[in-house]
């Protein structure tokens, strides 16, 4: 094994202990993908991120099927499909977190622009973030949804399901899960108050300063 893979499934241990510590997901929900040299590292299908074990992580090939560890998650196509949207990612996260979650579930969210820009870290760190029509859990029927948004948007909200982020490294995909869940979390404490929304000339700059 490569000291690149070692220190991968050592690094996404880590952050999926951390995440699990800290709330972002619960039990046996979400699931973290990276991109390696000749393949990608993806958690076990029912593992706990709190639990992760380096030696045990799946191992998948270029074109994404398994070729050691234990059984991959079921999400494979929806983490492939991120990869083949954006070259540029290295590394996929999807959480079950609480508020990101809710906002996917609410009648009310606009399917455009589920998470408004009320701060500048949110559109540097993240973006837009689009939501995509509901499917089932592991279905591949998520492949053309993904692509359809994932050029464009490095995460989506599944409806009824939860976030997707993505990153140019792991750790990027996991701060900017972190930061979407903690916006929505935002977004719910200020829902009976009057927000002042970043205008839209500020978010512009944000992203072009922060591409
Ligand atoms: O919601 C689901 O069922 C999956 O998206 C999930 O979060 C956990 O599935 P596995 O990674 O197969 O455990
Ligand atoms: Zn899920």
């Amino acid at each position: 094994m490569t000291l690149e893979e070692q220190q991968l499934r050592d690094e996404f241990c880590r952050w999926g202990e951390s995440l699990f510590r800290r709330g972002y997901t619960a039990g046996s929900s979400g699931n973290l993908s990276a991109r390696l040299t000749d393949g990608f590292l993806v958690t076990p299908t029912n593992s706990c991120l709190g639990y992760l074990d380096p030696a045990r992580l799946s191992k998948l090939d270029a074109q994404g099927v398994a070729v050691s560890g234990d059984v991959p998650t079921k999400e494979i196509p929806l983490h492939m499909a991120f990869y083949e949207a954006r070259p540029q990612a290295a590394g996929v996260v999807h959480l079950h977190s609480t508020y990101a979650t809710a906002l996917s579930c609410l009648e009310d969210t606009d399917p455009d622009d589920t998470v408004p820009p009320i701060t500048p870290y949110v559109v540097m760190r993240v973006g837009r973030v689009p939501l995509l029509p509901y499917t089932h859990p592991g279905s591949a029927d998520v492949r053309p949804l993904v692509l359809a948004k994932a050029r464009e948007h490095a995460a989506v909200l599944l409806a009824n399901h939860g976030p997707v982020v993505s990153g140019r490294s792991f750790r990027d995909a996991v701060f900017a899960a972190e930061e979407l869940e903690e916006t929505a979390k935002l977004v719910f404490l200020t829902k009976a108050l009057t927000v002042r929304q970043l205008d839209a000339m500020l978010v512009a700059e944000l992203q072009t300063r922060h591409k």
